[in-house]
């Protein structure tokens, strides 16, 4: 037990998939594992565990934004012995070939900063996801046909962003897309010797201002959520 996960040892799987919407991670384990059953609920955040193809997986929430996934992640990984963690989580485009509903699979994450940046402290360290975890979700994205885009997106610690001349050298420089978790997964990741990933699929376009309402986030992405239950069984 933890201060922010009261699953007993053993109640947590080595393998995790990790929404920052705790509703996304209920409606995922009730809609893709077996037997799934709730391990933690402190704070409203869901974590359930269950089978997959046989395959133990939790789906647990994180909350939004580098902050809070910190303490899920470290907890989950220090505590519950966490191996291979993978965001599914929602994004937003910041290029014309990315359509609302396409997947990222992000390769690397740039930020302004993360929770990490107080020991990392001049270095502009890199970020980057598991390659083994990256080439598999790549082939199960293949294999549905979804419009799927691999490469570097943006770790933003704000959804109301006020830095227009930023998104634009962004975009001058192919990122992707913008969410709010991926750069601390991916350097937690590292730093414990876990395998992360972010698959994420595009909910709101920033040169479109398209935006799909709250109950798509939380109940139609279902092909990230397989795509990454199968490249975690690669
Ligand atoms: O849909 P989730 O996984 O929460 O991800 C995105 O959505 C939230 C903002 O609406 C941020 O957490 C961002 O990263
Ligand atoms: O535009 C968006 C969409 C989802 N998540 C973000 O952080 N930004």
């Amino acid at each position: 037990m933890t201060p922010h996960i009261s699953a007993q040892p053993g109640d947590i799987a080595e393998t995790v998939l990790l929404p920052g919407d705790p509703r996304r991670a209920k409606w995922a384990a009730e809609t893709f594992l077996d037997s799934p059953r709730l391990v933690n609920e402190v704070r409203g955040m869901f974590g359930f565990t269950g089978t997959w193809k046989g395959n133990e997986v939790t789906i647990h929430g994180t909350g939004m934004g580098m902050p809070s996934l910190s303490i899920y992640v470290n907890e989950l990984i220090r505590e519950y012995g966490a191996r291979t963690l993978i965001r599914i989580g929602s994004a937003g485009a910041m290029q014309p070939q990315v359509k609302v509903r396409d997947v990222v699979l992000a390769m690397t994450s740039t930020t302004l900063s993360t929770p990490s940046r107080g020991i990392l402290r001049e270095l502009n360290y890199a970020p980057c996801a598991d390659y083994g975890l990256l080439a598999a979700a790549h082939a199960a994205a293949a294999a549905k046909g979804v419009g799927t885009h691999v490469g570097g997106i943006y770790s933003s610690d704000v959804f109301y962003d006020e830095r227009p001349d930023l998104n634009e050298q962004m975009q001058r420089h192919g990122i992707l897309a913008v969410e709010m978790e991926t750069a601390e997964l991916y350097t937690l990741a590292a730093r414990h010797d876990a395998r992360a990933l972010s698959v994420l699929t595009i909910s709101d376009h920033l040169l479109t201002e398209e935006a799909l309402p709250p109950e798509d986030r939380e109940r139609s992405f279902g092909d990230m959520v397989e795509i990454a239950l199968e490249a975690a069984f690669a």
